[in-house]
């Protein structure tokens, strides 16, 4: 199994807010992502590229991941944005608005000729109804190694503008769409993070959200305020019951009895190899959140 790398939370913040970008220093979000695409506006766009370039090249951010989202390549501010991100190496770059995999195609031959080191890898936004449509194709560009594709992020407020479905509790009208990129991300083997939830002062409303986003199959959730962090790292790791049962399962599938067994009775319920392979997945990913502290 490869290693798992948990992104539970990931923190949005406008690139020109130089106190939000400090304060990301000692906020408990897995990935930080530095905004300079919809929470920058046109006339501060320069300015907070080269904070956000010069923040990440700085660094003391310890393990969080760090994710630059420039703005479209078709906008006058995506190709310098693309050239400073690169230059600035974080982990990844998020590229919002990707309608097709040619898009990512071109991102990953761009940063090749801008000299982007390999580790900084490529995050697409699904956020438009041509990509909910182009789904398939565009996580299937993450087994060309040349566009470095490595997790897809919902942008449900994108997503509501441009079909004009409405945010509503339950997110009846996003579920379809929600549920078409995860399976595309999960066909292609790469990872994808769940919309972000506007209503800063609704914890209970976030936490129902969060829970749902779970339960679908999202690994984490993309956070607008440090308020949200704590909710979506305990919504998205392993419980506590969990990690039991998962232990249980590989336990009971090394017992000799056991060795040649497809399915087996554990407690009163079947559990069959599939489930060994998931309980160890749980048991890496809250391995991976216990090194993190
Ligand atoms: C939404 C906000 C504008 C609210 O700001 P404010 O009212 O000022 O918040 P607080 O006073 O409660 O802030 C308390 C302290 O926390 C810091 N803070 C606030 N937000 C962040 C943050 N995101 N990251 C880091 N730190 C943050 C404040 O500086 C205060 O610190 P201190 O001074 O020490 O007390 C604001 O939260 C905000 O701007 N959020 C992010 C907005 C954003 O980035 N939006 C773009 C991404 S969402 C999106 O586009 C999704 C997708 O594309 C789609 O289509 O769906
Ligand atoms: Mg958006």
């Amino acid at each position: 199994m490869t290693a798992i790398r948990p992104r539970r939370s990931a923190l949005y913040m406008p690139g020109s807010n130089a106190r939000a970008i400090e304060k990301a220093k000692t906020l408990a979000a897995d990935v930080v992502i530095f905004d300079l695409e919809d929470a920058v506006a046109p006339e501060a766009k320069g300015e907070a590229r080269e904070r956000v370039c010069a923040a990440v090249q700085t660094g003391g951010y310890g393990r969080r991941e760090l994710v630059i989202r420039v703005n479209a390549l078709d906008t006058p501010w995506g190709e310098a944005d693309l050239a400073a991100a690169a230059a600035a190496a974080p982990d990844a770059i998020l590229v919002p608005k990707v309608s097709s995999a040619e898009a990512l195609v071109a991102v990953g031959r761009r940063l090749r000729h801008l000299g982007a080191p390999e580790r900084t890898r490529v995050w697409a936004m699904v956020e438009t109804p041509l990509a909910i449509l182009q789904a398939e194709p565009i996580a299937r560009a993450a087994r060309d190694p040349e566009t470095r594709l490595a997790c897809l992020v919902m942008g449900t407020n994108d997503l509501a503008k441009d079909t004009r479905a409405r945010l509503l509790p339950g997110r009846a009208a996003m579920l379809p769409w929600l549920m078409t990129a995860l399976a595309a991300a999960r066909a292609h083997g790469i990872d994808i993070l769940d919309g972000v939830y506007n209503a800063l002062s609704d914890a209970e409303g976030f936490r129902i959200e969060c829970e749902q986003g779970r339960d679908c199959g999202f690994d984490g959730k993309t956070l607008i305020h440090p308020d949200q962090i704590a909710a979506a790292n305990a919504i998205f790791a392993p419980s506590a019951e969990e990690v039991a049962s998962a232990r249980a399962i590989v336990a009971a599938f090394e017992q000799p009895e056991n060795q040649g067994k497809g399915a087996i009775n554990l407690g009163g319920r079947m559990v069959e190899r599939l489930h060994a392979e998931m309980a160890m997945r749980v048991l890496a990913l809250a391995e991976a959140i216990a090194a993190k502290a």
